[in-house]
C-alpha cells in the first residue's frame, strides 16, 4: 500500500542521513566550545586568498562527497538515469551542505565548525568574499532558529536534492514521482510532530539556498579569472565538475 511505501521511504531516508551526515550532532555539540585562539585566527587571516580558497574548496568537496553518498542511498535515486543523477547533484549538493552546516552552527556566539574548531566569520577574511561568508552564516543562523530535528534535516535535504524542477532533467516524471513521495513522507512526519507550520518556512529557505549557490558560482568565476592555474591544478576534480561548466562529469557517481 502507499502507506507502507511512504513508511519504508521515511525509514530509508533517516538511515541514509545517519550514515552519511559526516559529523553527528553529538560530536558537533561536544566541540562547540572549542574556539580558535586569537593567534590561530591571525594565522588564518594572514593566509593568501589562493590558500584559503583551496582549503574551502577542499573542505566543501569533502562535505559534498557525503552528500553524493546520501543521494545514492535514497531508494529510487540510483534508478534515475546517469544524466539526471548528475543534474540533481550539480544543482543540489551545495544546498544540502548548507542545510547540514546549520547543525554545526553555535547560535550563542555565531561560530561554525571549520577544520576542527568553531570559527567566526573573521577567520574567512582572506577569501575576499565576506558578503558570501556572512550570508552563509546568516542562513545557518536562520535555520538554527527552526530547531530542526535530525529526521527533519534528513527529509528536508532529501526534498532539496530530489527536485523535479531542476533544468536539463531527462526523466522529469520519474524524479517527480520520488519527489512527491518524499514530500508526503515529510508532511506526515511534520503533522505527527505537530510541526506543520514548518514546511512553509522551509520553502522560503529554499529561495535563499538558490541565491547562496548563485553567489558561490559568481565568486568562483571571479576567483578563477584571477587564478586560473590554482583552480586548474589545485582544486578537487569533483569541485570543478560540479561548479564549473567546462568539464563533463565523470567522477561524481562511481
Ligand atoms: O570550508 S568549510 O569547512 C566551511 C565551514 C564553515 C563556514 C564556511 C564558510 F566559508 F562558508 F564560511 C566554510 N566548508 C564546509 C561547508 C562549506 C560550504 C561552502 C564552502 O566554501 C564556499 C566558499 C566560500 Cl563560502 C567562499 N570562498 C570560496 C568557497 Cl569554496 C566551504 C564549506
Amino acid at each position: 500500500t502507499m502507506e507502507l511505501e511512504i513508511n519504508k521511504l521515511t525509514a530509508n531516508i533517516f538511515k541514509s542521513h545517519r550514515e552519511t551526515c559526516q559529523f553527528r550532532v553529538e560530536e558537533l555539540q561536544a566541540l562547540q566550545w572549542k574556539q580558535f585562539t586569537r593567534e590561530e585566527v591571525m594565522v588564518y587571516q594572514c593566509k593568501s586568498i589562493e590558500e584559503m580558497w583551496e582549503r574551502c574548496a577542499c573542505r566543501l568537496t569533502d562535505a559534498i562527497q557525503y552528500v553524493v553518498e546520501f543521494a545514492k542511498r535514497i531508494d529510487g535515486f540510483m534508478e534515475f538515469c546517469q544524466n539526471d543523477q548528475i543534474v540533481l547533484l550539480k544543482a543540489g549538493s551545495l544546498e544540502v551542505v548548507l542545510v547540514r552546516m546549520s547543525r554545526a552552527f553555535n547560535q550563542e556566539n555565531n561560530t561554525v565548525f571549520f577544520e576542527g574548531k568553531y570559527a567566526g566569520t573573521e577567520i574567512f577574511k582572506s577569501l575576499g568574499c565576506m558578503d558570501l561568508v556572512t550570508s552563509m552564516f546568516d542562513f545557518a543562523k536562520s535555520l538554527c532558529t527552526l530547531h530542526l530535528s535530525e529526521e527533519e534535516v534528513a527529509l528536508f535535504t532529501a526534498l532539496v536534492l530530489i527536485n523535479s524542477e531542476r533544468q536539463w532533467l531527462q526523466e522529469k516524471a520519474k524524479v517527480e514521482r520520488l519527489h512527491t513521495h518524499v514530500d508526503m513522507a515529510f508532511k506526515r512526519i511534520l503533522l505527527r510532530n505537530r510541526r506543520d507550520g514548518l514546511l512553509s518556512k522551509l520553502f522560503q529557505k529554499m529561495a535563499v539556498l538558490k541565491l547562496l549557490c548563485a553567489q558561490h558560482i559568481e565568486k568562483l568565476r571571479a576567483f578563477r579569472q584571477l587564478y586560473p592555474l590554482i583552480v586548474h591544478s589545485l582544486f578537487p576534480p569533483l569541485y570543478k565538475e560540479l561548479f564549473t561548466c567546462d568539464t563533463d562529469l565523470q567522477t561524481v557517481i562511481e
